[in-house]
């Protein structure tokens, strides 16, 4: 795996089909006969026409929808880029695993079941509840070297995949991904950098809550990450390889994964945006899979998703990670399917000036 092409990667993982443009014109044409002028539910049509064309249904059901939680952790964390030390990440683990993180409670309100995996904590876990898939214990420092070989970057994403295909198998109808790693800003921002060509001033910014000082730091950091490592742009795993994390390899594949198999993605905040700028430049068949629930506090996101040209439900000023602004989201996915299965039509309810 450790001499994988790009190519090699992206035909492991499948085609990716493109939209049901049937599906979607259908339901266009639908919510234009519902009782609302065209286009005033504005972003709601937009996803309920988006879902249609993934799943090929107009009013399709999403029952089950699973939050995937990646964690790993960074070996740049040395260079003092977080407000938080490293031993939080899998302290954290055991808190989704006990069922007492934010994202936990907001996927129980909103009907979606989490899904812990250790693809790259420092520290050995046992819980009889998490996707053990462990590739090595933290990366190594980006600042020094590579943070991970060119096949634990493969490794990271065809384990992503095929967790997604086998939470398929279990009936997941819609992903949301989730991260959990202290220090995990720092790959993010450094992918960005990366693959949009901007500076690491455009796209570090604060994570946990760090000071100017340290925030400065941090930009000399990701400076010399990507000095010298030398990431090649055109090739989004030497850059996942040598200036990424695992849990941001697990994420890029669990989302290509999940386009693979059909089903939508709802994206999380910065580094699960980072984790869909691998993806789409992996294959870029995966974007109109994409859903992106909000704009997090993080300075480089909304930088982040106008490169991949996302639009987000919310603004929350959120930057917390772990999927919270995803799973809050789907009180909007939930929405915009129950728009298309409940509401009633010019015609059906005997209101004048419909669409003809
Ligand atoms: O999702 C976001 O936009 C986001 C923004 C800032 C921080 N986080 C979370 O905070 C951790 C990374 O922050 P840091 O400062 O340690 O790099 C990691 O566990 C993320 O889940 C997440
Ligand atoms: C407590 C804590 C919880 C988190 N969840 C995601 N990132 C986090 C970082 C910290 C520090």
């Amino acid at each position: 795996m450790g001499d994988w092409s790009l190519e090699q990667v992206r035909e492991h993982i499948g085609t990716i089909r493109p939209l049901d443009t049937a599906a979607a014109q259908a339901a266009a044409a639908y919510l234009d006969r519902l009782t609302k002028p065209p286009g005033s539910l504005g972003k709601l049509e937009a996803l309920a026409i988006q879902l249609a064309g993934i799943t090929g249904e107009m009013k399709p059901v999403l029952t089950k929808k699973s939050v995937v939680v990646m964690a790993g952790d960074h070996g740049v964390c040395e260079e003092g880029v977080s407000a938080f030390p490293s031993e939080v990440t899998p302290q954290m683990v055991l808190n989704f695993l006990n069922g007492g993180a934010a994202v936990n409670v907001l996927a129980r309100q909103a009907g979606a079941d989490v899904q812990c995996v250790d693809i790259g904590v420092a520290v050995e876990l046992t819980h009889e509840r998490l996707l053990a898939r462990n590739i090595r214990r933290g990366t190594a420092n980006m600042a020094k070297g590579p943070a991970m070989s060119r096949e634990e970057a493969v490794r990271s994403v065809l384990t992503g995949a095929e967790i997604a295909a086998e939470l398929v198998r279990q009936g997941t109808q819609l992903f949301v991904t989730g991260e959990m790693g202290i220090g995990n800003t720092t790959p993010s921002a450094a992918i960005l950098s990366v693959l949009s060509g901007r500076p690491p001033a455009e796209t570090a910014g604060r994570g946990t809550g760090i000071t100017d000082e340290k925030l400065l730091h941090k930009i000399q950091v990701l400076e010399q990450a990507i000095q010298i490592n030398r990431p090649r742009a055109d090739d989004p795993i030497d850059v996942l390889a040598k200036v990424g994390g695992l849990e941001i390899g697990g994420l890029a594949g669990l989302i290509l994964g999940a386009a693979a198999q059909g089903r939508p993605v709802v994206i999380d905040g910065f580094i699960s945006s980072a984790a869909a700028f691998i993806a789409t430049a992996v294959n870029p068949a995966v974007l109109p899979y994409l859903i992106a629930s909000h704009v997090s506090q993080e300075s480089g996101h909304r930088l982040l998703l106008q490169e991949l040209g996302l639009s987000p439900m919310l603004e929350m000023d959120m930057r917390l990670g772990e999927g919270t602004g995803g799973v809050l989201s789907l009180h909007l996915v939930d929405a915009a399917c129950r728009i298309m299965q409940e509401m009633a039509t010019f015609e059906s309810a005997g209101v004048s000036g419909g669409a003809t």
